[in-house]
């Protein structure tokens, strides 16, 4: 096992990912969500991940694809019931990520209280970024979050306005998932979500210490035509 600080520039990607909702007071307000008293989680199946140079693929039924920039924690040491005071002593790593999410499906699971997985967690629906370094950032709660859609700033944000920390988050976590080297914990987005459609480039950045681009593609196109013929 790499001792935390230790790994580097390369990171392999492919353990759990778990996300963090509704983690910053104006994100909740804009969807209508209470603010949480404690951390909301959900997760992602590994195939979620993709890297700069694949798309976003708009998953099927969706028609309301919304971007949400987060920072992600990877980590870096195995943990359980880790004490909020030796948290960071298990955070490897950064990663600049998307949780990219169906909102209008989440919206028809949350009304029938379902479980938000093919919302959250369909193919294409973590784009992440390179592997960002500890000593890059040394106060991972007070870094800028940024993105745009073709150019036009949607979300800037600022980590600093957390409502639960990632020391606390972590232990949090812990307490029921064990949390292993690799893991990638997406800590919540700011405001300013929204809609996304085919054609569309998102770029997104923390601060100036990483950026990364993405186009959004519909994979589906084909079957709605065909079912129109059908019509
Ligand atoms: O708005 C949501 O769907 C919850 C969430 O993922 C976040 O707050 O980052
Ligand atoms: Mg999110």
């Amino acid at each position: 096992m790499a001792a935390p600080g230790k790994l580097t520039r390369f990171y392999e990607f492919g353990k759990k990912i778990i996300c963090i909702g509704r983690n910053y007071r104006e994100h909740a307000a804009e969807l209508g969500n209470p603010v949480p008293t404690e951390p909301l989680l959900f997760s992602k199946p590994t195939t979620a991940y993709i890297r700069e140079g694949q798309n976003i693929q708009i998953p099927r039924g969706c028609s309301s694809l919304h971007h949400e920039v987060e920072l992600g924690v990877v980590i870096g040491k195995t943990g359980k019931n880790i004490h909020p005071g030796r948290a960071m002593n298990h955070v490897g790593g950064y990663v600049l990520a998307l949780d990219m999410t169906a909102r209008d499906l989440q919206a028809k699971a949350k009304k029938k209280g379902h479980p938000w997985l093919i919302a959250k967690g369909f193919d294409t629906s973590c784009p992440v970024s390179e592997f960002i370094p500890l000593k890059m950032i040394p106060d991972p709660n007070s870094v800028q979050l940024w993105l745009k859609v073709n150019g036009a700033t949607r979300q800037d944000g600022t980590t600093a306005d957390m409502i639960f920390g990632i020391a606390e988050l972590l232990s949090y976590i812990s307490t029921y998932f064990t949390l292993e080297e690799g893991d990638l914990v997406l800590t919540g987005t700011p405001s300013g979500v929204g809609e996304v459609v085919e054609g569309d480039v998102i770029t997104c950045g923390l601060g100036n210490l990483a950026e990364m681009s993405f186009s959004v593609e519909n994979p589906h196109k084909r079957d709605r035509i065909q079912l129109s013929s059908v019509d």
